[in-house]
């Protein structure tokens, strides 16, 4: 069992933990929740070794450990495995099992069979269906989870931190990723899960400990609570969690319409529209095609075959200078990879799109301008933030993902596309993104949800798209947009046989 007591940890004058305590259990899964910022990954980074406590003491099986460094909290048993994966694309799956723990035959060589045999052996035990040969690029998502849990036990992990591990998967990869933790807790591996769906927390987890602004709020099974519960408890005050979309008349001006979109191999014979103040939804699973299709309305691809119209004139998307030239705004996902700049500074990340409009007319920012136009978005988004200057990656996961939303809202756009806008946004701040996108739409902006999860795309959106396998599978609006019908057209079936199979 692992006890960490009263923990306090400051960043300058800024504290983050105050007194905070948590048990991990052998053999459980506990999920560790809290807005953005409370203070998770910093408590874990304590656990992991890579940051040290101010206060407070770690317990280990009855004995008091000290971590200065991730290696030494390894050597006693507890890996973490971080939001954004350690793994290096560009080397087979059992290379990057041993990094820095190679087995050699002899000084001059690495026994590379023997590092293949081993991996297997592993994934056998775990019951992953994996070539050890593979090369991680090739990989889906969730298979890279797998690699990491795998490389996590290789070095006899006990204890297991994995940090919003579902934010990037889709339905089925989910389970596969629940199915191995089970496993995993069979085998008596205590996990701490930090993740901000409330649903699967209640679906995987046993027990659960809440921080807010620090400090820890409450703990308990989680069979003794609810989603709902859970997020009063980390929010503070009451979640709503009624259907938010508003009707969109039939008569609304078309704002994007497109035909017969394709790719060489993405997707192909793409046409909707979007109307003037709707909120269109595009779902599906891995492998769909959906963030290709975007990106190519955002300029990435050019070499596309089809027409693109924006209020009703043919436009080509030559680049994504042309997309933003013609007030296309897309918000990507993966945060990390495509959206931060993190070596900039919050207030440049968050105006770098809108820098045209503070400049004076020999080119140079008006620095009190860009600073009050930020500050309007701050203040709307509710950004936790110390000081404009400081860097982007001071700040917490959502809140940076809150700055990459501010910087798209300041371009002022006239299409917006949204790539899985609430990734690792607590409960609170999703209803007021969702709150902005309606706004947004209220303004008269066409507004495409890329979504993951079902239910956001059944609260926020007036239709969605479903996708399978780069083409348009189905449309549903109304009582018909439910999970059940969205997963059905999602797996590349019809529609029919969902009836069918509701009537059976
Ligand atoms: N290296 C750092 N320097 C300064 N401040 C930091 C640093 N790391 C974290 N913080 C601050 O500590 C607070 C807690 O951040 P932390 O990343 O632990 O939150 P979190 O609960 O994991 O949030 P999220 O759900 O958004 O990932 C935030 O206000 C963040 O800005």
């Amino acid at each position: 069992m692992i006890e960490m007591k009263n923990i306090c940890k400051s960043f300058g004058s800024n504290l983050v933990l105050d007194d905070v305590d948590l048990n991990v259990e052998s053999g459980k899964i506990l999920a560790l929740l809290g807005e953005n910022g409370a203070g998770k990954s910093t408590l874990m980074n304590i656990l992991g070794g890579v940051l040290s406590s101010d206060q407070g003491k770690i317990v280990l099986d009855g004995q008091e450990v000290q971590f200065h460094t991730p290696s030494q909290s390894l050597h006693k048993g507890i890996a973490f495995i971080h939001q954004e994966l350690n793994l290096i694309n560009d080397l087979p799956v059992y290379e990057n099992m041993f990094l820095s723990n190679e087995i050699k035959k002899n000084r001059f060589s690495l026994d590379m069979n023997k590092m293949i045999q081993e991996t297997q052996e592993i994934f056998d035990k775990l019951q992953i269906d994996l070539d050890p040969k593979a090369m991680v690029s090739s990989l889906d998502a969730s298979y890279k989870q797998f690699v990491e849990i795998a490389r996590a036990l290789m070095m006899n992990a006990n204890y297991i931190i994995m940090d919003e591990p579902t934010t990037s998967l889709t339905g089925p990869e989910i389970e596969r990723v629940f199915g191995i933790m089970r496993k995993l807790k069979k085998q008596d591996v205590g996990i701490i899960f930090i993740s901000h769906k409330l649903e699967e927390v209640m679906e995987i987890c046993d027990n659960y400990t809440v921080l807010r602004n620090g400090k820890m709020v409450a703990c308990g099974e989680t069979k003794s609570t609810n989603p709902h519960e859970l997020a009063k408890h980390m929010v503070g005050h009451e979640v709503r969690s009624d259907v938010l979309h508003r009707e969109v008349d039939d008569n609304n001006k078309v704002v994007l319409k497109v035909e017969k979109l394709s790719n060489d191999k993405d997707f192909e014979d793409i046409s909707f529209e979007v109307k003037e103040k709707e909120v269109l939804g595009i779902t599906g699973l891995l492998g769909d095609g959906r963030s290709e299709l975007f990106l190519t309305l955002f300029g990435d691809t050019p070499n596309y075959t089809g027409k693109v119209y924006l209020n009703d004139k043919e436009i080509k998307i030559k680049n994504i200078h042309s997309a933003l030239h013609n007030d296309i705004a897309y918000v990507p996902k993966n945060r990390k990879e495509n959206a931060i700049i993190s070596d900039m500074n919050i207030l440049e990340n968050g105006t770098l799109v809108s820098l045209g409009r503070y400049a004076n007319k020999l080119g140079m920012i008006k620095k009190e301008k860009q600073c009050e136009e930020f500050e309007k978005e701050k203040q709307a988004l509710n950004i936790k933030m110390g000081k404009n200057s400081d860097l982007i990656t001071s700040l917490s996961g959502g809140n940076q993902q809150k700055v990459v939303l501010s910087k798209w809202l300041l371009s002022r756009p006239k299409v917006l596309i949204l790539d899985n806008p609430t990734q690792g946004v607590d409960v609170g701040s999703k209803e007021e993104i969702y709150d902005i996108i309606h706004e947004l739409a209220e303004q008269g902006v066409a507004i495409i949800l890329l979504s993951n999860e079902a239910q956001e795309i059944i609260r926020t959106c007036n239709r969605t798209l479903v996708m399978f396998h780069g083409k348009i599978q189905g449309e549903l609006r109304g009582a018909d947009m439910n999970d059940h019908k969205i997963m059905t057209l999602a797996t590349g079936s019809k529609l029919e046989n969902a009836n069918n199979e509701v009537s059976q």
